[in-house]
């Protein structure tokens, strides 16, 4: 349980709806189905209709500054079977990486590997009160493209589990080289934040608006008034 997750949630009923992705560029084909992930009948192109609404206003607010320079929109929606299937992955290929049969690892190694992946991956839990956030369609993976369509070097891949996913891990960094992977996440953060959305304290490219992370996180950052916060979207 994370600490997000004492939020309540009262969801408002917003459809999800397909993202017009002819105003963004786009990871195509889409990173999870290249993996093998079934989203059913549901594209993971699609978010809750306040959150296109909020991502549009991001890219206007990026496009005013840098004509023809484009949000890319990474992955959006994730029904829980995906972030089950994801979580796997995940600690498959870490299991790979340490070259040794999963049925070789101590218990200790196990729960050390089970760790790192929940450090970065949400638990695929079917519990209404604790939903994956990209299974609201309240949360969304992006980054920059310039007008040369080159994506921005932000020092570090998305999802990469390292601790160069962190936000401000260039922050103190004095070389030149890091000093623009720092710039060009702040760009980043300042678009999307100017939009309504929070950042994800541990990953550079995850943003949400209205579940129960965002909640948390402007409670904390006293961003609102009212002490008890609630989430506006749960589990799709
Ligand atoms: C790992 C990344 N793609 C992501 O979305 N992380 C958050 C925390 C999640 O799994 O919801
Ligand atoms: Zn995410």
């Amino acid at each position: 349980m994370k600490p997000y997750h004492q939020i309540p949630i009262k969801d408002c009923g917003e459809p999800l709806i397909a993202i017009p992705l002819s105003n963004f560029a786009v990871e195509l084909p889409h990173p999870y189905v290249k993996l093998g992930a079934e989203y059913g009948e549901r594209s993971p192109y699609c978010l809750r209709q306040g959150v296109v609404k909020a991502l549009l206003q991001a890219q206007f607010i990026l496009e005013k500054r840098y004509p023809h320079w484009k949000i890319k929109i990474y992955d959006a929606y994730r029904p829980v079977g995906v972030q089950q299937f994801m979580v796997n992955y995940t600690y498959e290929t870490l299991v790979k990486s340490h070259n040794l049969p999963e049925k070789q690892l101590s218990a200790q190694q196990r729960q050390d590997l089970w760790g790192q992946v929940y450090q970065l991956w949400a638990a695929p839990s079917l519990d209404r009160k604790m939903p994956p956030p990209h299974s609201t369609g309240a949360a969304v993976d992006v980054t920059i493209v310039n007008d040369r369509g080159e994506a921005l070097d932000m020092g570090g891949e998305i999802d990469e589990l390292s601790e160069r996913s962190h936000p401000d891990y260039y922050i103190s960094d004095r070389d030149g080289e890091n000093q623009q992977y720092h710039f060009n996440r702040q760009l980043l953060y300042r678009v999307m934040t100017k939009a309504g959305f929070c950042q994800h304290p541990r990953e550079w490219w995850h943003f949400s608006l209205g579940d129960q992370m965002w909640a948390w996180l402007r409670d904390r950052n006293q961003l609102t008034d009212k002490s008890v916060q609630t989430a506006r979207y749960g589990r799709v």
